[in-house]
C-alpha cells in the first residue's frame, strides 16, 4: 500500500500549496487465507447448522471424520496443512513487524529542498562531507546567534549574497539522530549532467519511524528555521523569467533610464538583493555597484504604491550629494553611468564672475520656460567653453551640473563609431532637462583643412560626425525643450568657417548649437591659460594653513611635525612667491597642479623648486617645438584661418640665452608668453550677446 502525504500542513503561505514531498510506507503482504481458518470455520458451521437439522447427523459426521483421520494420508494432509498455517502466520508477523521506516524524496526545485538542506547544514550534517555544492541562492544574511553559515568572515556584512554550503550528491548515506529517531539522508545526483537536469537532484530522507507525525515535525521544523535565519525572498517569485503574476503590479526599469538608477541604488541601500541568485557580473567602475534584475514585482495591486515608491527613490538619489553623468557609446546607446561628487563652485578658480554668470544664466533659462514659449523661441541653451587644454571647462560643466542639479549626458563626439545616426540617437534619448555636454566639438565634424590634411596624408578625417548631421540632431523636434547644452573645444580655430561666419546658411543653426538665446547672440566663454590670480589661488588650495579641517601636527615635545603654515597670512606669502615665479597665460591650472602634486605639503619646497620647474617646461617646449616643426605652423599654412586663437597661448618662443641666470629666462619666457595673451589676463570673456563678427573675425584672420 503506497501512501501520498501532501501538501503539508506546514505551510504559511501560496508556495507553500506547491509544495509536496513523497513517502511511502512499506508494503504490507497480502492477507493469505487460511485453509485451516476455513475448515474451522466449516465444521463450525456445519455444527451449528447440525444443531438445528440434528444432533444424529453429528454424531454420523465425527464417527466419519474418526474413519477419516484413521487414514494415514489424510493425517499427513492434515499435519501440512497445519505446518503451512504456523509459518505463513509468522512469516506475516515478522514482515510486519520489521516496517518501520519511512522514505521521503525532496525535489531540488522545490520549495521544501531549500527549507531541510538549511535546516540539515545547520545541524551540520555536511561536516564529514569533502565535496560541496556551493550555492548563492541559499544564502542568508548571517546572524551571529544563527549557524546557518559557518564560514571564514561570514560576520561581515555585505550586499552580496553569502555562499551556502551543502554536500555533493554522494552514493554513502548520512546519518542524522533528530529528537531521539535516526535518519539516513541520501543525496541523489541528477540523472543528466546538463545544465536544465542539473537542478533535477533529490534529497531521499529515511525516517526509521513508522509514526508520520515526525516526519511533518521535521520538515516544519526545517521550514521555520529557513524563515527565521535567512532573509530570503522566495526564489520563485522574483524569477524574473517567470510569468508576471496578474494579481501583482509589475514595474520594469529600463537599463539607462534615469529611474533605473534611482531605483537601483535605493534597493542597493536597503540590502534589497543579498537573496538574489541573478547576479550579473560586470567591470563597470560604477560606485552604483552590478545592476541586477530589471523587474520586480510589488505586492499591491495599488498604483499609487508603485507612484510612491519611485518617488521616494527619487527623492532620496537626487537629495544626495552626486552628479550623475551618463557616457555614450559608439552604437548610439547611453551606456554606463557615472556617479561623481559634485564639485562646489567654489574650487573653481576662474576670474572675476565668469562661474556666477554662467550659473545665474542658466538658472535664469530653466525658469523662463513660459517666456520661450511665448515668444515661440525653442526652450534650449547653449554655452561654447573653449580654451587651452586642463583649463577647467569640464570641471565647469560638472561644478555647474550639482548646482542645478541636473544630470550630464556626455557625447564624446571624436569617438570612434559616432557618425549622424548614432549622434540623432544619443540625442533622441536624452532627458529634456538635462545638461548634454558636447566634448571636442572641433573634432566632430571635419573641416576642410582636415579633408584637406586628410587628402594630402590619404588618410580619413578625423571624425564621421558631419557638420549638418549635428546641427540637424541639435535643431530637430526630438530636441529635448529645456536641454542646455555645453560644447567644449580647445581649438576654436579649428571649428568649421561656415559654423561661424556669419551670413552663410548655416549660420541660422550656428545659433542653435552655440546659444539659444533670448534675445541674440550667442554666450562664449574663454577659459584661458592661469592668471596670476589663479596661480595663488591654486596654490591655497594646495597648502591650507592649519586650521581645524588641518589640524596640527605637533608630537608630544611639541615641536612642529609638517611643513604647513600656520595662518592664512603665511601661505598667502608664500602663493605671491609662488606667482612671482610662474609666468602668467603660460601654464594650464592642471600642469601648476601637477608640479604641486610633486611638493605635496611642503610649501616652501614648492616656492624654491618653482624656477626649476618652468624652465624644465619651458626646454621641454622649446626641444617639442623645434622637432615637429610645430604642427600648429603647418597647419597655418594651409589654412584660411592662419591665426592661433585667442587666448591661445602657443609654445613659448624664447631662445635660452647662454649662462643667463634661471631668474631672468624666467622672465623672459614670461615676457614671450604674455604677449600672446597680454591685455586679457584675468579677464575672462564671459560674453553673452558677444558679436558674432568679432569671432569670425577672429577664426577668419
Ligand atoms: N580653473 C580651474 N579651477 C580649478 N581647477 C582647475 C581649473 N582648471 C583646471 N583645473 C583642474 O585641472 C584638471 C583638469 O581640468 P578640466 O578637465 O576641467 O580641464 P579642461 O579644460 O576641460 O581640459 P580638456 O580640454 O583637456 O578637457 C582638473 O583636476 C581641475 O580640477
Amino acid at each position: 500500500m503506497h501512501a501520498l502525504v501532501g501538501p503539508m500542513a506546514v505551510g504559511i503561505n501560496n508556495q507553500s500549496s506547491r509544495t509536496a514531498y513523497t513517502h511511502h510506507l512499506s508494503s504490507p503482504a497480502q492477507v493469505s487465507m487460511n485453509i485451516f481458518d476455513i475448515l474451522l470455520r466449516l465444521i463450525k458451521h456445519l455444527a451449528s447448522r447440525s444443531l438445528h437439522t440434528g444432533t444424529h447427523f453429528l454424531g454420523f459426521g465425527l464417527s466419519g471424520l474418526r474413519a477419516v483421520g484413521s487414514n494415514p494420508t489424510v493425517k499427513d494432509l492434515f499435519r501440512l496443512i497445519t505446518l503451512g498455517t504456523i509459518v505463513e502466520v509468522g512469516r506475516m508477523v515478522g514482515e510486519k513487524g520489521l516496517e518501520f521506516w519511512q522514505e521521503s524524496e525532496f525535489q531540488m526545485d522545490d520549495f521544501a529542498y531549500d527549507w531541510v538542506t538549511a535546516y540539515l547544514e545547520n545541524q551540520n550534517l555536511w561536516n564529514e562531507s569533502k565535496t560541496f555544492n556551493v550555492l548563492a541562492r541559499n544564502s542568508a544574511v548571517y546572524k551571529p546567534c544563527g549557524r546557518l553559515l559557518p564560514m571564514p568572515n561570514s560576520g561581515k556584512m555585505t550586499n552580496h549574497p553569502a555562499p551556502s554550503y551543502e554536500a555533493a550528491p554522494t552514493q554513502s548515506p548520512s546519518l542524522l539522530r533528530w529528537r531521539g529517531y535516526w535518519m539516513t539522508i541520501r543525496k541523489r545526483s541528477p540523472r543528466y549532467s546538463d545544465a536544465e537536469n542539473a537542478r533535477k537532484g533529490t534529497l531521499m530522507i529515511t525516517l526509521w519511524s513508522r509514526n508520520t507525525r515526525i516526519l511533518d515535525d521535521f520538515v516544519s521544523t526545517a521550514r521555520e528555521f529557513y524563515y527565521a535565519n535567512s532573509q530570503l525572498v522566495p526564489r520563485k517569485q522574483f524569477d524574473v523569467r517567470s510569468e508576471p503574476s496578474e494579481s501583482l503590479l509589475n514595474a520594469t526599469f529600463f537599463h539607462g533610464d534615469t529611474a533605473y538608477h534611482w531605483v537601483l541604488e535605493y534597493l542597493i541601500s536597503i540590502d534589497a538583493f543579498n537573496s538574489t541568485m541573478n547576479l550579473a557580473v560586470t567591470s563597470w567602475q560604477s560606485d552604483l555597484g552590478w545592476p541586477p534584475a530589471r523587474a520586480a514585482d510589488l505586492h499591491s495591486s495599488d498604483r499609487k504604491v508603485l507612484s510612491d515608491f519611485v518617488a521616494h527613490v527619487k527623492e532620496r538619489y537626487s537629495g544626495r550629494d552626486k552628479v550623475s553623468v551618463h557616457l555614450a557609446n559608439g552604437n548610439g546607446v547611453w551606456g554606463r553611468t557615472i556617479s561623481k561628487s559634485r564639485r562646489a563652485l567654489s574650487t573653481l578658480l576662474l576670474p572675476g564672475s565668469t562661474k556666477e554668470t554662467i550659473l545665474n544664466d542658466a538658472k535664469d533659462f530653466l525658469a523662463g520656460k513660459e517666456w520661450y514659449s511665448r515668444a515661440g523661441i525653442p526652450h534650449r541653451r547653449g554655452y561654447l567653453l573653449y580654451g587651452a587644454p586642463g583649463t577647467g571647462k569640464s570641471s565647469t560643466v560638472h561644478a555647474i551640473a550639482g548646482e542645478l542639479e541636473l544630470e550630464i549626458y556626455v557625447i564624446p563626439l571624436a569617438n570612434a563609431g559616432m557618425n549622424d545616426y548614432t549622434l540623432g540617437e544619443l540625442i533622441s534619448h536624452t532627458p529634456s532637462r538635462c545638461i548634454l555636454l558636447l566634448e571636442d566639438i572641433d573634432c566632430a565634424f571635419p573641416s576642410r583643412v582636415d579633408h584637406q590634411h586628410a587628402q594630402n596624408h590619404h588618410s580619413e578625417p578625423r571624425s564621421a560626425v558631419t557638420l549638418s548631421g549635428l546641427l540637424n540632431v541639435l535643431d530637430s523636434i526630438s530636441s529635448g525643450e529645456g536641454r542646455i547644452t555645453f560644447a567644449t573645444t580647445n581649438h576654436i580655430d579649428h571649428l568649421d568657417p561656415a559654423l561661424i561666419r556669419p551670413g552663410r546658411m548655416d549660420v541660422k543653426v550656428r545659433i542653435k548649437l552655440h546659444a539659444v538665446p533670448r534675445m541674440k547672440a550667442r554666450f562664449q566663454i574663454e577659459f584661458r591659460l592661469a592668471s596670476t590670480v589663479q596661480i595663488e589661488g591654486v596654490f591655497k588650495v594646495f597648502f591650507r594653513p592649519l586650521d581645524a579641517e588641518n589640524p596640527k601636527s605637533i608630537d608630544e615635545s611639541g615641536t612642529k611635525t609638517s611643513s604647513l603654515p600656520d595662518t592664512e597670512e603665511e601661505v598667502a606669502r608664500y602663493a605671491a612667491d609662488f606667482a612671482a615665479s610662474v609666468p602668467t597665460d603660460t601654464y594650464s591650472i592642471a600642469q601648476i597642479q601637477g608640479y604641486l602634486f610633486t611638493k605635496k605639503g611642503d610649501p616652501k619646497a614648492a616656492v624654491e623648486g618653482v624656477v626649476e620647474w618652468v624652465v624644465a617646461q619651458t626646454q621641454d617646449t622649446l626641444s617639442k617645438s623645434s622637432v615637429s616643426g610645430s604642427e600648429f605652423d603647418s597647419e597655418e599654412d594651409d589654412d584660411d584661418h592662419p591665426s592661433p586663437p585667442p587666448g591661445y597661448a602657443r609654445p613659448l618662443q624664447v631662445e635660452p640665452e647662454c649662462g643667463q641666470a634661471d631668474t631672468q629666462l624666467v622672465q623672459a619666457a614670461s615676457d614671450g608668453g604674455a604677449d600672446l595673451g597680454r591685455g586679457k589676463q584675468g579677464e575672462f570673456e564671459s560674453v553673452d550677446g558677444v558679436d558674432d563678427s568679432a569671432v569670425s573675425e577672429t577664426a577668419d584672420t
